[in-house]
């Protein structure tokens, strides 16, 4: 391992991460299932189970000082929580100003123009915002360039992100916060929705096992036709829906208890604190 203040020469094709939580167990091991060389990735974490379990499972080098993880890494991707990002980056920026990096943050709120002044002026950023469904393959991520990044910064950028899913480039910042509110969190709304549905399953005497199949190969289901299907979500629900039938009861309960208001609400909560957790953590 070499000493964290020597620097190296960049390699364009070594990625650190900073952080090997949720966020980037996911990213790291859909890059890995995608062909990505384990050696081209370089994870810092202080938590050593997650440090072990990331080396275990994906073959990647793994740090416990950033520092060390960045030594020739061309592109670092941020992955901790947005409360600890400022002093993640104070200790980095040495290293930023001297090597030059494409700097990819994660992080749910903090804009691009706080990582570069954090990292010392001058940086060239990409503030991105991807979901769990990564380690998959089947993410999707909305990303923001600021200005000193060029084309080949895009490039590698959109290269980290499509290897994991879709992605969706934004010129304006300013809505980055509610793509955190719609895709960036928005796995866990589905997640909440199949818990929901599995409760009243068994509520109306299903054994657990079956409600489960029942309720996870629907949402799979839904969201193929979702993808697959050339029409819309309204029209797919409507072709489910016989008049005077059983689907029309459930939406009709489902109306009247103000879903569409009350998802609204949820998106607008979430955008809100992607502003706030800027605001709060600068
Ligand atoms: N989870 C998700 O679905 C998504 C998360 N994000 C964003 O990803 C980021 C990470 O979220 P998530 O993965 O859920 O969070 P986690 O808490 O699971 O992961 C962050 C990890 O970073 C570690 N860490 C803290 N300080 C350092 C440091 N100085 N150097 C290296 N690692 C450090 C933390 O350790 P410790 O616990 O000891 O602090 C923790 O293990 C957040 O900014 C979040 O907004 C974006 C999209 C989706
Ligand atoms: O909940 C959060 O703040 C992060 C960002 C999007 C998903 N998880």
């Amino acid at each position: 391992m070499p000493p964290s203040s020597e620097i190296q020469a960049s390699n364009p094709e070594t990625i650190a991460f900073i952080g090997a939580g949720n966020m980037a167990r996911s990213l790291v091991g859909g890059l890995v299932a995608r062909d990505k060389p384990a050696a081209a990735i370089r994870v810092a974490e202080p938590v050593a189970e997650l440090r072990d379990a990331m080396q275990r499972d994906f073959g990647v080098a793994v740090f416990v000082e950033g520092a060390d993880a960045v030594a020739g890494a061309a592109t670092w991707v941020l992955a901790v929580k947005p409360q600890v990002l400022r002093s993640v980056c104070a200790a980095l920026a040495p290293l930023a100003q001297a090597s030059q990096p494409l700097v990819v943050s994660v992080a749910a709120g903090i804009t691009a123009a706080q990582l570069e002044r954090w990292l010392g002026g001058d940086v060239a950023v990409v503030r991105c915002m991807p979901n769990t469904p990564a380690l998959l393959g089947a993410g999707v991520t909305g990303l923001y360039a600021n200005p000193r990044v060029g084309a080949d910064g895009r490039r590698r950028a959109q290269a980290l992100l499509a290897a994991v899913g879709a992605t969706v480039w934004l010129d304006d910042e300013a809505r980055m916060d509610a793509v955190t509110a719609v895709s960036g969190s928005g796995p866990a709304y589905v997640f909440l929705l199949a818990e929901a549905m599995q409760a009243a399953a068994i509520a109306e005497g299903l054994p657990a096992e079956a409600a489960r199949t029942l309720v996870l190969q629907t949402i799979l289901g839904a969201a193929r036709m979702l993808t697959e299907d050339d029409a819309d979500a309204g029209e797919l629900r409507r072709r489910v829906t016989s008049p005077g039938g059983t689907t029309q009861a459930a939406i009709e309960a489902f109306e009247a208890g103000g879903l569409r208001e009350l998802v609204a609400d949820a998106i607008a909560a979430a955008t809100l604190r992607g502003r706030q957790l800027s605001a709060a953590n600068d």
